[in-house]
């Protein structure tokens, strides 16, 4: 079968809108090539601690990104072109900048696409204590205290190489004592849920509101631990959901950040910490500002390129 792949350039701080955008139009898969990633790739330390990339096998970009997104042909996506090219070039509204917005067309045949990148992933010490290791390659730990998360990302964003993923993991390591309760809101690949339970947490509760995401973590916690490791289910936000836990981790958009902090405020124990990951610069002071309103104390504020993560803790009871 063929497909209709529709790429954008953009800049590297809108891929992930641009990511969106392509979901609302109902892609059957994204792939990013982002300027930034490339630069930040420090070559010894990947020779010390394993390989991500091969720099040279790679055809990149130097500057900007493209998002590229795949549709069957019956989806007669090509009519739809002027509306995507529309709401990219709507993300100022929202404080992106979409860079040049230029949008292009090609067909490609059956779904190479869908396995392309896998000969780019390769296993990677993220953090000082977590390795990600694609499900199809063998990986032996080169220090005792190295955790190895084993991960098929398929579909669902999360390969852990993106900034706000690998924040949200330096994050975890900054939190976690071992035996908390953790709910991940927008698991993705459950990449974060399953480091998690690597670094100590005790029961887990995952949401994503996309099923795809839904189905690519179960599959990647069986991987790592038992199916009934942690329960994952499809969620918008923590709607209807009362609980109480440690921790809270949520790496999305800093839009679905907003309304998430006082649900996660009512969901965490005192004394328990918020994450929040997906924070471009420009919209740091609006997820503060939504954590404080919910009464949160804000603990630290971690940063890598144009990115930020936020670790914030409801009072205790003698705060109160
Ligand atoms: C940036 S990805 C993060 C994936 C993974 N947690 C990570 O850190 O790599 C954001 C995830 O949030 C999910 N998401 C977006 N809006 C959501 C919502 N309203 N409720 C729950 N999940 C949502 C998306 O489907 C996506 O899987």
């Amino acid at each position: 079968m063929n497909w209709t792949q529709i790429s954008v350039l953009t800049t590297s701080e809108a891929v992930e809108a641009v990511a969106n955008i392509f979901m609302d139009f109902d892609a059957s898969g994204v792939k990013i090539e982002d300027a930034e990633d490339f630069k930040k790739i420090n070559p010894q330390a990947e020779a010390n601690h394993g390989r991500l990339f091969d720099m040279k096998d790679i055809p990149h970009i130097s500057n900007g990104a493209i998002v590229s997104s795949y549709f069957p042909d019956s989806q007669d996506i090509l009519a739809k072109v002027p509306m995507i090219e529309e709401r990219v070039r709507n993300l100022s509204d929202f404080g992106l900048n979409p860079g040049p917005a230029e949008v292009k067309s090609s067909i490609v045949a059956d779904e190479d696409w869908a396995t392309e990148w896998e000969k780019y992933y390769h296993p990677v010490r993220l953090t000082r204590y977590l390795t990600i290791v694609p499900s199809w390659e063998g990986y032996n730990p080169t220090t005792g205290d190295e955790q190895v998360i084993r991960l098929d990302p398929g579909m669902a964003f999360g390969t852990g190489t993106h900034p706000t993923t690998q924040l949200s993991l330096q994050a975890l390591e900054t939190v976690i004592r071992g035996g908390e309760s953790m709910i991940d809101v927008g698991t993705g690949s459950g990449v974060l849920s399953i480091a998690a339970k690597r670094l100590g947490v005790g029961d887990i509760f995952a949401t994503d509101v996309d099923d795809i995401a839904v189905k690519s973590a179960k599959d990647n916690v069986r991987l790592n631990f038992n199916d009934d490791a942690m329960e994952i289910v499809p969620n918008d936000l923590l709607n209807g959901i009362h609980k109480q836990v440690d921790i809270i981790v949520a790496n999305i958009l800093a839009e679905i950040l907003v309304p998430l902090a006082p649900q996660a405020f009512e969901n965490l124990k005192p004394g328990g910490k918020f994450i929040t990951a997906g924070i471009i610069n420009s919209k740091l002071d609006v997820v503060k500002e939504a954590i404080t309103n919910s009464e949160f104390k804000v603990l630290q504020i971690l940063n890598m390129g144009d990115w930020y993560s936020i670790i914030a803790q409801k009072p205790t009871k003698d705060e109160d």
